[in-house]
């Protein structure tokens, strides 16, 4: 039998846990603080799930610094779910923003109760010349949001605002300069992914085109952090909304996380009617995925896993107590843990490829390609072969590129790294 301490797995979600996290879970997963029930048995209408919801998402707010005036919501749906809520709500959003500048045109008081139809016409005439939704499309998964976007609403609404695969090859693995990026006028939001784990690219930190500039409207930017959350800094200020699965940095798969602005939230913006998306051609989100929803019932609008909520807290807890300069902390030794890794395969660059640009290297998924035979699929199962030997698992890239792929989330211990780093070394300096 192998013992979890004999591993060290890489893979890139589900990932590796803190094995102390596990046991306290194991244990209230059994009997949740002499309760004599598990804590997946315990009704999440229950106080006790309360308090355990309430804790996660004060623990985050205080690792990621996130201001006041964001919430955190829990949803269900993972990052494919939200790649549609995304779609929906900031669509919502959009047109009741649109709905309002036209009632002030036509000098109607906010709150008035008029017919649909008196500004229908007009909105509708908007949504057809102006509604578009921008995607920087850097690598697989904003490519798959890109591509919910069009089949949601329609391809004519979806502004490729930038696609990565045009400046290499036809393959992802650099980030096209921002002066080349083609952004609407106000979309509904500029959509991005900050870290693409089957491409193993990085945004380096947030697009400066993307700023605001304190003049004109705010840009409304989403980004999916699924991937790298809870390991460097991030300027939340900068983002409407941010959204992450759990199952890489944060916990197990079951929960998904999404820091949204009050602003975008009731009672700044209201959600537009069903029947006035019906009367505009739009669609109409199914509950569980409505912001506002999710908001208004502290995420528990329906049963929400709290044994899940559970773990991610129990994950925060640990990196609070373990890094009194909360995420910062983190960050530092993720950076150096890639670093280590990327210079044993560039000390050897005749066996080894890194797949992607060095000005956009992901920290998180270092993805690479094995050369030192001309036969590259031989060299890369005697890579894997030999690193299993020695304990280093879940090297296999994504099944839609091959390769090899080293996922270097928040769980991998420094000596991990540096024995993946070593393995590197050895098997390129073998005969
Ligand atoms: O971003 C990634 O990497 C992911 O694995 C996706 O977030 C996974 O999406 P779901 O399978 O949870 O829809
Ligand atoms: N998160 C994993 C699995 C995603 C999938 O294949 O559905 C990955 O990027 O490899």
């Amino acid at each position: 039998m192998t013992q979890r301490e004999e591993i060290t797995y890489f893979g890139a979600g589900p990932a590796l846990l803190p094995t102390p996290v596990l046991q306290t879970a194991a244990q209230a997963l059994v009997n949740y603080n002499g309760t004599g029930l598990g804590l997946a048995e315990h009704s999440h209408r229950s106080k006790i799930a309360e308090d355990v919801l309430n804790t996660a998402k004060a623990d985050l707010a205080t690792y990621l610094d996130i201001p006041d005036n964001y919430e955190v919501l829990f949803m269900q749906g993972g990052g494919s779910g939200e790649f549609s809520a995304t779609v929906y709500n900031m669509v919502g959003i959009w047109v009741e923003k649109r709905k309002q500048k036209i009632l002030k045109e036509l000098g109607i008081a906010e709150g008035k109760d008029i017919s649909e139809d008196v500004i229908a016409t007009e909105l509708r005439k908007a949504v057809e010349e102006e509604l578009k939704i921008d995607y920087l499309v850097t690598g697989s998964w904003s490519l798959k949001a890109s591509q919910e976007a069009a089949r949601l609403l329609g391809p004519e609404y979806v502004n490729i605002a930038t696609d990565s695969r045009k400046i290499n090859d036809g393959k992802f693995g650099k980030i096209p300069e921002e002066k080349s990026w083609n952004l609407s006028k106000n979309p509904a939001m500029v959509y991005y992914c900050d870290n693409e784990t089957v491409d193993g690219v990085e945004f380096p930190g947030f697009p400066e085109v993307l700023k605001s500039n304190g003049q004109d409207e705010e840009p409304i930017v989403v980004a999916d952090m699924s991937s790298n959350i809870l390991s460097r800094r991030i300027p939340v200020k900068n983002f409407s909304l941010i959204f992450f699965g759990a199952q890489k940095n944060l916990g197990c798969t079951g929960v998904t996380v999404v820091i949204i602005k009050k602003s975008l939230l009731p009672p700044t913006i209201a959600t537009p009617s069903p029947s006035l998306m019906r009367k505009l051609g739009l669609p109409i989100g199914p509950i569980v995925l409505s912001y506002e929803t999710i908001a208004k019932n502290n995420s528990l609008y329906n049963t929400l896993s709290i044994f899940d909520v559970y773990i991610a807290g129990q994950v925060l807890k640990s990196l609070l107590k373990t890094f009194s300069d909360k995420v910062d902390g983190q960050q530092a030794i993720a950076e150096k843990k890639a670093n280590l890794i990327y210079a044993a395969l560039d000390a050897h660059s005749n066996v080894y490829k890194v797949v992607s640009d060095k000005s956009a290297r992901s920290r998180m998924n270092i993805c690479f390609r094995v050369t030192k035979s001309q036969d590259v699929a031989e060299s890369e199962k005697q890579f894997i072969a030999g690193a299993e030997k020695i304990g280093l698992t879940g090297l296999k890239g994504h099944r839609s590129v091959g390769g090899i792929r080293a996922s270097n989330y928040n769980s991998i211990s420094l000596e991990g790294a540096e024995k993946l780093a070593a393995f590197i070394n050895s098997f390129a300096e073998s005969k």
